[in-house]
């Protein structure tokens, strides 16, 4: 089993010099990403804001179509809300990464309505390694926490996505006039 705590030797993450001012609000990088875009109608709808240093928070409303067991969250949407937010983090450092191993800890069950109060952080960089933590608190950021999670992102480039995703999304993405909007859908920063 491979760790996911960064190794002796590890740097710390770097905030880039152009990382949004904490507070800010990231908005998605793509309008049909599950996790926080505006055009998947059972998406997450994840509102994620940058934080200090290498660090973000995000709040995630379950709702009934969210659900695993009746009235309680399902816990790979759970999943995808703590690798929505750790993966955000990128953004802050203006690097493209996708999620290489991710390990979830469940440990309270989430009622739906509930509003997901997120925060993540980048715990180490080590090469094309980032290795991040993050946590779900109910009930406001001071609550008891419900779920947490551990994960390391790799380091790519935008060829990842454009040798690899379905060419009909990749075409309408970079076709996209807005620069920035365009640039996001990849996590490519300009
Ligand atoms: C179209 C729009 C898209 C928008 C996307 C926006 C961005 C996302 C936004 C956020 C959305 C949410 C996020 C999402 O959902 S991202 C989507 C989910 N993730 C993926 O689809 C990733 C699929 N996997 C891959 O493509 C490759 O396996 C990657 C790129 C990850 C590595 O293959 P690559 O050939 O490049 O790497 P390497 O083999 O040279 O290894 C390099 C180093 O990494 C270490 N390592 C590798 N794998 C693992 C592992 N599993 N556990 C532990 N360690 C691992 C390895 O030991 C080595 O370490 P070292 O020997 O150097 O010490």
């Amino acid at each position: 089993m491979r760790s996911l705590t960064p190794p002796p030797g590890a740097a710390a993450a770097d905030r880039h010099p152009d990382a949004p001012a904490p507070g800010t609000l990231l908005g998605s990088h793509y309008r049909h990403c599950f996790g926080c875009g505006s055009g998947q109608p059972h998406g997450l709808h994840l509102e994620t804001r940058a934080g200090e240093g290498v660090s973000v928070t995000a709040e995630f409303t379950v709702r009934p179509v969210h659900q695993g067991a009746p009235g309680l969250a399902h816990g790979g949407v759970l999943t995808t809300a703590l690798d929505e937010t750790m993966g955000s983090l990128g953004w802050l450092m203006h690097v493209i990464a996708v999620t290489g191993r991710l390990e979830t800890d469940f440990v309270r069950p989430v009622p739906v309505d509930t509003v997901l109060h997120l925060s993540a952080r980048a715990t180490g960089v080590h090469g094309r390694k980032i290795f991040t933590s993050a946590e779900g608190r109910i009930g406001g950021s001071g609550g008891p926490v419900a779920v947490r999670a551990e994960a390391l992102f790799i380091q790519v480039k935008v060829e990842h996505f454009t040798d690899n995703g379905r060419d009909e999304e990749i075409q309408a993405a970079m076709a996209d006039p807005d620069q920035v909007r365009r640039a996001r859908a990849f996590e490519v920063n300009p």
